[in-house]
């Protein structure tokens, strides 16, 4: 799409840079950003920097306001798309929903993106999403105009509607199956899992009964979670279910869209009228960990009943170190209980004057930006404690979520390569999950279910008494030591001392190429046939290949890191994942679609 909300030229890091060059490097020059006081030091001073610096200009910042010929031009590079030469129906559907979120309410191009819309999903053989456009196009003031069109097409909707056959009742059973992740109670959790801390680990998680390969041991929702940007206008932002046909804008903003009013109020209650004035121009100058602590701050202050003087006085009194995720009792949990499991997570360790710099001045930016223009700002204003505690937020926040905050993946299919591909569809901060280490042999895997909670999974036997551990990105298949603890040292700030990097294991090349005749070998043979199944997708296939695969690892864990085991360990992370990760509906849509 053309329409993007990223433009590089207004990038927070990009001005920052030059900032820091002509003015800020020199005023900390001669200070130890590694101590509490430097550190502080450090971000005073960008807050005086910041002070003087024409941030509304130098971001081009601006209201984000429903603009009518914005919206006709969205609504005409949606109608290009659907041209029948042209034939891209998911393009167009998407600029037509660009267009609603744009068009005023009650306006002629809104009327028109719905009816278009509808025409997509005729086109689609999607009756029903066919009506459900019909409805929102009556709603606006324009129905009169339109009306004769419309009741030819919702005659033939309703007459095609009328053939469609149902989902075969085995195929209902077993996507019954995929959402009730089996094994998921929080019961679980508490009676298997412990929060303890060490030097070397810092806070950790141990079991305390032994576990085998499948077992489900996590299962939770995000405290806070952003749908990637390119996705807006695929999937609800509340719900993230994928509605491309039938999404209804936010009124307040340009960027939201959601599958439902009910939706919509939701997001609003529990963030989004704290976002909403200012989402667009974050989206354009910001970057995505960025989103998932404005989120946080959000939905935090929401927690509290939008009373920041009784927020302020709870995280004053906060002891951090009582506090415990895994200790917790989550049915019972307050929003505040939920709020401090989020609070006491780890934040990011710069180890450069110029990372503490970069924080302190993004959340100078987002901090300005609530204060001009929400409802944040009366109460600021006159009460300098609360700026404070609002700017203390945002920068925390900052930090433990460029520390905590990860990817969300579901698969999409990708025409061009007549594949599944997974993709990230968010970003998003969880308590418990976020207390497991890294490893480059680990024992479990963190999976993004739908609707954006995550679940944590057995990946090979943990004795009574081990930690659990997952891995941030590199793992010993696939990256050799030196590589690996590069890396970690870089982005982590710590060096990995795993069983993998004491005992330096092989990649799976290494190993593969060191194995006489792997490639005419039996397990070479059945691995092949295992990827060919989960590459199709074919979610009956997968299931009966997850119980042969977590049975192998089970028995032969002791023999870990073979060449088979790496294999098995390899296609058991991803088949799990194809069975209760998101699939996009997208593969349906080529059959009428030109590519
Ligand atoms: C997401 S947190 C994990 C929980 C963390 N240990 C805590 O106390 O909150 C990530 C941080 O944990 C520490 N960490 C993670 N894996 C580690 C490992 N294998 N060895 C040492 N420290 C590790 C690093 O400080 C890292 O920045």
């Amino acid at each position: 799409m053309s329409q993007t909300l990223a433009e590089d030229e207004y990038n927070v890091k990009h001005v920052f840079n030059t900032l820091w060059i002509e003015r800020i490097a020199k005023l900390v020059d001669n200070v130890n950003a590694h101590k509490a006081d430097g550190a502080l030091f450090v971000t005073r001073e960008v807050g005086r920097v910041f002070h003087t610096f024409q941030y509304r200009t130098k971001f081009n910042l601006r209201d984000d306001v429903k603009n009518n010929a914005k919206a006709r031009d969205l609504l005409k590079k949606g109608d290009e798309m659907f041209a029948p030469n042209v034939a891209r129906y998911i393009e167009a559907a998407k600029h037509y929903n660009e267009c609603i979120a744009f068009s005023k309410p009650g306006s002629e191009e809104r009327a028109e993106a719905y009816l278009n819309r509808s025409a997509v999903s005729f086109k689609l053989k999607r009756y029903e999403d066919c009506l459900v456009n019909f409805r929102l196009a009556h709603g606006t003031n324009q129905a009169a105009r339109i009306v004769n069109l419309m009741k030819d097409r919702e005659r033939m909707a309703l007459d095609s509607l009328a053939y469609i056959i149902s989902v075969p009742p085995n195929a209902r059973r077993l996507q019954k199956h995929m959402n009730e992740f089996p094994l998921s109670s929080r019961t679980r959790v508490k009676t298997a899992l412990e929060l303890r801390k060490n030097d070397q680990f810092g806070r950790h998680v141990v079991t305390n009964c032994d576990l085998s390969a499948g077992q489900v041991v996590i299962v939770e929702k995000p405290f806070a979670s952003v749908l990637k940007s390119y996705l807006r206008c695929v999937r609800c932002a509340f719900c993230y279910e994928e509605r491309l046909f039938t999404l209804i804008p936010c009124e307040g903003c340009t960027v939201e869209m959601y599958c439902s009013q009910e939706c919509m109020g939701k997001a609003y209650e529990a963030y989004h009228r704290y976002e909403c004035a200012i989402l667009r121009d974050m989206h354009r100058i910001s970057v995505e960990y960025a989103w998932v602590a404005l989120r946080t701050v959000a939905t935090a202050i929401a927690s509290f009943d939008h009373n920041l003087e009784a927020m302020k006085e709870h995280i004053e009194r906060l002891d951090e170190s009582s506090v415990n995720a895994f200790g917790m009792n989550w049915q019972t949990a307050t929003a505040k209980d939920k709020y401090n499991t989020i609070h006491v997570l780890s934040s990011y360790q710069a180890h450069r004057k110029i990372y503490v710099a970069f924080a302190a001045f993004h959340a100078n930016v987002i901090y300005h930006l609530l204060i001009d223009r929400t409802e944040l700002r009366p109460i600021c204003i006159v009460k300098p404690e609360l700026r404070k505690l609002l700017f203390d937020l945002v920068l925390r926040n900052l930090k433990v979520a460029a520390n905590n905050a990860t990817k969300q993946n579901f698969f999409s299919y990708k025409v061009s390569e007549q594949s599944y591909r997974s993709e990230p569809y968010a970003h998003a901060c969880f308590s418990m999950s976020s207390m497991l280490n890294h490893s480059c042999a680990p024992n479990v895997l963190k999976l993004a279910l739908r609707g954006g909670r995550c679940a944590v999974v057995v990946l090979r036997p943990i004795r009574q008494g081990e930690q659990l551990f997952v891995s941030y990105g590199d793992c010993h298949k696939t990256a050799p030591r030196p590589a690996r603890q590069r890396s970690m040292i870089l982005f982590d700030n710590f060096m990995c001392k795993c069983v993998a990097c004491k005992h330096n294991y092989k990649t799976l090349k290494q190993s593969i190429d060191a194995t006489t005749n792997f490639e005419n070998s039996i397990e070479n043979r059945y691995i092949s046939h295992v990827n060919n199944v989960i590459d199709s997708h074919d979610k009956f296939l997968v299931v009966s290949l997850i119980s042969e695969l977590k049975a192998y690892i089970n028995t032969f864990d002791d023999d870990y890191p073979t060449v088979p085991l790496c294999l098995a360990h390899t296609a058991f992370a991803r088949a799990i994942a194809v069975l209760h990760s998101f699939t996009s509906e997208n593969a349906d849509y080529w059959a009428f679609c030109k590519p």
